[in-house]
């Protein structure tokens, strides 16, 4: 039986509405709940409809609509999302937390994309506090991004930043993406994260100290932040694979894991990008290719919406094609030997905390700089070089392939990936980083 905790503080956390977004602040929600802390999770209506909900352990889930019901049926811009959700969603949760004068918020913990969230909060006496989905050397290029120590569009091809190593134009966040339309709309969420963080009473970052030491301690010198990550790791110890439970995609079925199991050790290549990004229909040709090209058995995520871009019948003999999965568990299948990733800040925690090494493919923004780290910083991973026709070719996707996979890098590459895997551990286990940062966190905050 566990030893009944007392509740004192009653914290609200409103994430931004996407898999990438809520994952992490999910688990560090869950991790105050189990420190006695009362947590209410707010998700639009809009989403609560698609979602599918399971084991949030001691949370409240609640719902707010961001007006999407009443939104007509084009496809809206994200810039015309944004703001349509700074407006409506903003509004509602201020009669939310009016309306909960009987259990009455402390403080609210909020997506960085969504800074006015700070404003509601504040407005009604509440603390409110950032939690930053995108690694601290991100933060860190939109920050300078914010006050003009870099400019957009990057103007030189090579440039040196406080904390950073030296970034080539290519290894900045890559913010024009058709998804954006305008690199404008990126821009300006980027730097919107910054505008009013010196009222913020807590900033919270997706990351541990030891994968960004220099950027994590330059930051800690201008802000109160608190690593916190990675929070998927938070709750691994009683609640093993169960961190994404909100999820907004489905695996259909759990084959996968009987796939995995007749597997031998380190010889699956796992290949995912995520919950947004979608390779064009050549590079998904090139990338099945490829795959089949390497000999290797490989597990690939290919959603729904971008089945239709694979090679027509395509069947291969030593892949498993799956619309979506357990990442978190496969990434910790001893069967995995790497995986092929868009570099998403997530997927790149994930891979690391398990000693995965990682072959990198970015996408989109945050993506490229991350794919950086992974390849030259950290050394746990190699790059896909796009081809003089600006695709991804089939070759060099199965010669990277073969590098990590038994090739001559990949002893050093598993066990860079094995030390971070460590650090990792140690940062979010008791007297940890992440562990002690969250403890000080609580005990201000119950005081
Ligand atoms: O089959 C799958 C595929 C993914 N995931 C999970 O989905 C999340 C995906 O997150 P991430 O790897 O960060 O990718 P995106 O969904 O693309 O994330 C968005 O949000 C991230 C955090 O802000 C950014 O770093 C990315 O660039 C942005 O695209 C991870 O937790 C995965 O474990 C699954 O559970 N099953």
């Amino acid at each position: 039986m566990g030893v009944a905790t007392i509740t004192k503080s009653h914290v609200l956390v409103v994430p931004f509405p996407a898999q990438g977004h809520i994952n992490p602040v999910l688990a560090f929600a869950k991790r105050l709940a189990s420190e006695g802390i009362k947590v209410t999770f707010i998700i639009t209506t809009n989403m609560s409809k698609s979602a599918k909900i399971s084991d949030c352990g001691s949370i409240t889930i609640d719902y707010i609509s961001d007006g999407s019901e009443e939104q007509v049926k084009e496809p809206e811009t994200i810039e015309a999302y944004h703001k349509r959700i700074k407006a409506v969603f903003s509004a509602n949760l201020a009669d939310f937390i009016q309306s909960s004068l009987g259990s009455p918020a402390k403080l609210v913990i909020y997506d960085s994309l969504m800074p006015w969230v700070l404003d509601v909060a504040q407005e009604r006496g509440l603390l409110g506090a950032p939690f930053f989905t995108l690694s601290g050397a991100v933060n860190s290029i939109s920050y300078h991004l914010k006050q003009g120590s870099l400019k957009f569009p990057y103007e030189d091809s090579a440039v040196s930043l406080p904390a950073l190593p030296t970034l080539q134009i290519n290894d900045l966040p890559h913010l024009s993406h058709p998804f954006m339309r305008s690199s404008l709309t990126a821009l300006k969420l980027y730097v919107g994260q910054f505008l009013n963080l010196e009222r913020a009473d807590w900033i919270f970052i997706n990351t541990f100290d030891m994968l960004e030491k220099e950027v994590v301690e330059w930051m800690a010198s201008r802000w109160p932040i608190k690593t916190v990550g990675p929070t998927f790791l938070l709750q691994q110890k009683d609640d093993k694979f169960s961190n994404h439970t909100i999820n907004l995609f489905e695996a259909k079925h759990d084959s996968y894991k009987e796939w995995l199991d007749s597997r031998e050790i380190g010889s699956v290549v796992y290949v995912s990008f995520g919950s947004i990004a979608s390779p064009g229909k050549e590079e998904m040709e090139e990338m099945a290719l490829g795959l089949i090209k390497s000999n290797c058995y490989f597990l690939w995520v290919v959603r729904s919406s971008e089945m239709d871009m694979l090679p027509e019948n395509f069947n291969p003999e030593k892949g498993l094609i799956v619309e979506w999965c357990n990442q978190v568990e496969v990434l910790a299948h001893r069967a995995l030997a790497c995986f092929m990733s868009h570099c998403g800040w997530n997927s790149i925690l994930e891979a690391v905390s398990y000693g995965v090494p990682l072959i990198t493919m970015p996408q989109w923004t945050d993506q490229t700089t991350n794919a950086k780290f992974v390849e030259d910083v950290w050394g746990v991973g190699v790059g896909i070089r796009v081809g003089q026709n600006g695709i991804i070719g089939r070759e060099e996707i199965a010669m990277c392939i073969e590098q990590v996979v038994g090739g001559e890098r990949s002893i050093e590459l598993k066990r860079n990936a094995c030390n971070f895997k460590k650090l990792a551990n140690e940062a979010v286990e008791y007297g940890g980083t992440s562990a002690n940062n969250i403890q000080d966190f609580v005990s201000k905050l119950m005081s």
